[in-house]
């Protein structure tokens, strides 16, 4: 598949045809005595120590070293993904950096290609210029913006291929085309040939040198790149044990290693030797070799051997044809990306047939089920308990069934914002917005297939006030279920939040009938104060006052039923403690907690993607207490 849409060989470098976007002011990004540390409980991890070094705009370099030496730590500080633990300078352009601002310049491209599902290639193009270059650009003006993009990282054939159906290179290149439509000056990529095969790798990195050539900073962390790949790069960086150990063009590796006394065999690649030498499968040369270049300060390898004049020229051009200014702030504005956002959302879930033949499905099922395990119950005074067990059977189906899937598909969706937020797309007030808007009216519609089952075989007063009331309730309770999934869902992964969902669940479930049968006795504060918290509490109310609040005639006694206790609706709603309970009230407290948990899950989510002060001491207290847990747990 790459094949056929990459060619046998990476085409020639030409010059960047991207004439289009916005020429932004190049930016050379430098790092002096930049140190990394995690701390796992009282122990301190040193990553990086004291690293130096420089990436120029126009070029493309690549970060090489042995496993575990740091490379990818590098990239995540020198992007600002990981901001706690580093020290030292950082500047761009000479000046200190501006954390910030710096963000808002570069984008960073992971090593899992995180992809908007259900959507073709030209869809998330279109939405991602939508998003990126504002009202400003003209619709067509975007469009031709896209149509290069494309072009220039031959997605052109794929086009309207879904991205979930695009092979390992085409979502490796769509994912560097999303970042490209807003010309950020700098990009970080991690690890981008990994999975890809030979002409892959060279298609992807031979695209990434003409992007560089645009006058962008392109910086990549590498694996094990073929000699030919090697010899493609600008720059080469080598990490090896959190130290710079070499610093210079990749036709300098060779003449570097064998002034130390390390000469590379002929029919050896210079990148697999330098890699070796580094993780010492040579002995240990790996203090000369970051002293050689002085952890990085040294510049004498950067000039050797720089045959490509001429693209040297083609980005001088380039840039001297004066750049645009820039405040790299949001483009579109926060409407704009909430309906760009929703059309997102709405198109994924209309696409996602079998999800949606799913829901269809289990509300049916689970209509039928519970409508024929409470059949006709509702008149009938000898089941007025009975049918308290089926309101309760309602609120427990609308807790569950909202909230489980929010709990499996959730955390994967956090991991694609978390890209998309990182990289300015959008806001988070308008993508949570979004997010409400475009689940809310399924839950609704679901909600209602069920309810119009169980409602009528029940045999429940058809009164049209009982209904709506009823409905009501449910749905109410159904949308505050699937607020608690996102709450839940926003700061777990998929384990923890199918664990947590349910477990957390089970108190609410326990509260809302606590106190039952009791009559009119009332209960002690705190559990008052308890049962105050439950939404199932208002939700189960809400239903009885539904159903039997007045005016409700007595209920009818089977001829076959000596005597019926609970005939009287009023004695019922008494013994159950709910005497007096306002059906508005309930309502208030139930649209009051669903705006709560809706609260909830935006702050949690926020702080997913940039945690505060206090949420950042809340993890490490948590992981303090986790390596007391496993300590205690050793001895
Ligand atoms: N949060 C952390 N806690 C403890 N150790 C960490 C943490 N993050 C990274 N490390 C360690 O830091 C070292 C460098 O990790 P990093 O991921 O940067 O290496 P790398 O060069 O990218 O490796 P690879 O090529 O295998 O991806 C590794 O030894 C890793 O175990």
């Amino acid at each position: 598949m790459e094949a056929a849409t990459s060619g046998s060989a990476p085409a020639p470098l030409g010059r960047a045809h991207l004439s289009h976007l916005p020429q932004r002011p190049p930016v050379n990004l430098s790092f002096q005595d930049l140190t990394y540390t995690v701390k796992n409980g009282k122990v301190a991890k040193l990553i990086l120590r004291g690293i130096n070094g420089e990436f120029r705009s126009g070029q493309l370099t690549a970060i090489l070293g042995p496993s575990g030496a740091g490379k990818s730590t590098l990239l995540n500080v020198l992007a600002g993904y990981r901001v706690n633990g580093a020290s030292g300078i950082i500047s761009t352009n000479g000046e200190q950096r501006d954390l910030r601002q710096f963000r808002k310049l570069s984008r960073y491209i992971m090593q899992e290609d995180l992809l908007q599902p259900l959507i073709t290639v030209r869809e998330a193009m279109a939405m991602a210029a939508d998003l990126k270059l504002g009202s400003d650009v003209t619709a067509h003006r975007k469009a031709v913006i896209v149509e290069e993009i494309l072009h220039l990282l031959r997605l052109d054939k794929a086009k309207d291929t879904s991205s979930e159906r695009l092979s390992g290179g085409e979502r490796k290149r769509l994912s560097i085309a999303l970042e490209l439509l807003n010309n950020p000056p700098v990009i970080f990529l991690d690890e981008p040939t990994t999975g890809l095969d030979d002409v892959a790798s060279s298609t992807c990195v031979s695209l990434l040198k003409r992007v560089a050539r645009g006058g962008r900073t392109v910086v990549c962390s590498l694996h094990t790149p073929s000699a030919r790949l090697f010899s493609v790069f600008d720059h080469v960086y080598v990490v090896a044990d959190g130290r710079c150990a070499y610093q210079g063009t990749a036709a300098g590796v060779v003449p570097f290693l064998k002034e130390l006394q390390l000469p590379c065999p002929k029919t050896y690649n210079p990148a697999d030797f330098v890699i070796e030498v580094s993780s010492g499968e040579y002995g240990s040369h790996v203090e000369r070799m970051v002293s050689a270049v002085d952890n990085g300060k040294c510049q004498r390898w950067r000039e050797h051997q720089v045959e490509d004049q001429y693209e040297e020229m083609e980005l001088e051009q380039l840039n001297a044809g004066g750049v645009q200014d820039h405040t790299y702030s949001y483009e579109s504005t926060p409407s704009t990306q909430f309906v760009v956002l929703l059309k997102r959302m709405l198109l994924q879930s209309v696409r996602n047939r079998d999800y949606l033949w799913l829901r269809v499905g289990m509300h049916l099922f689970l209509g039928f089920i519970i409508g024929m395990l409470f059949c006709q119950i509702g008149y009938d005074a000898s089941k007025t308990i009975f049918n308290f067990g089926f309101c309760y059977a309602c609120i427990i189906a609308m807790l569950y069934v909202p909230m489980m899937p929010i709990l499996l598909a959730f955390p994967k969706e956090v991991q694609l914002i978390k890209r998309e937020y990182f990289n300015r797309w959008y806001g988070l007030k308008p993508y949570y917005a979004a997010l409400i808007v475009s689940r809310t009216p399924a839950t609704i519609f679901f909600s209602l297939i069920y309810l119009a089952i169980v409602y009528p075989l029940t045999s429940q007063p058809m009164e049209a006030t009982r209904i709506v009331m009823f409905i009501t309730v449910c749905i109410l309770v159904a949308l505050i279920s699937e607020s608690m999934g996102t709450v839940i869902s926003s700061s777990l992964s998929v384990v923890n939040s199918v664990f947590m969902g349910p477990v957390l669940s089970v108190p609410l479930m326990l509260l809302a009938v606590y106190g039952i049968g009791s009559g009119d006795h009332p209960l002690p504060l705190l559990w008052k104060m308890a049962r105050a918290c439950s939404f199932m509490r208002y939700g189960l109310e809400g239903l009885i006052v539904a159903i039997y609040g007045p005016p409700r005639d007595d209920l009818i006694c089977p001829d076959h039923v000596v005597y019926c206790e609970y005939k009287n609706p009023n004695y019922f709603v008494k013994l159950m403690g709910m005497t007096g309970v306002s059906f508005w009230m309930d309502i208030g407290m139930l649209l009051l907690m669903l705006v709560a948990m809706q609260a909830v899950g935006y702050y949690l989510l926020r702080q997913r993607l940039s945690p505060n002060y206090a949420f950042r001491a809340i993890k490490v207290i948590g992981r303090f207490v986790k390596t007391k847990i496993s300590v205690t747990h050793k001895s």
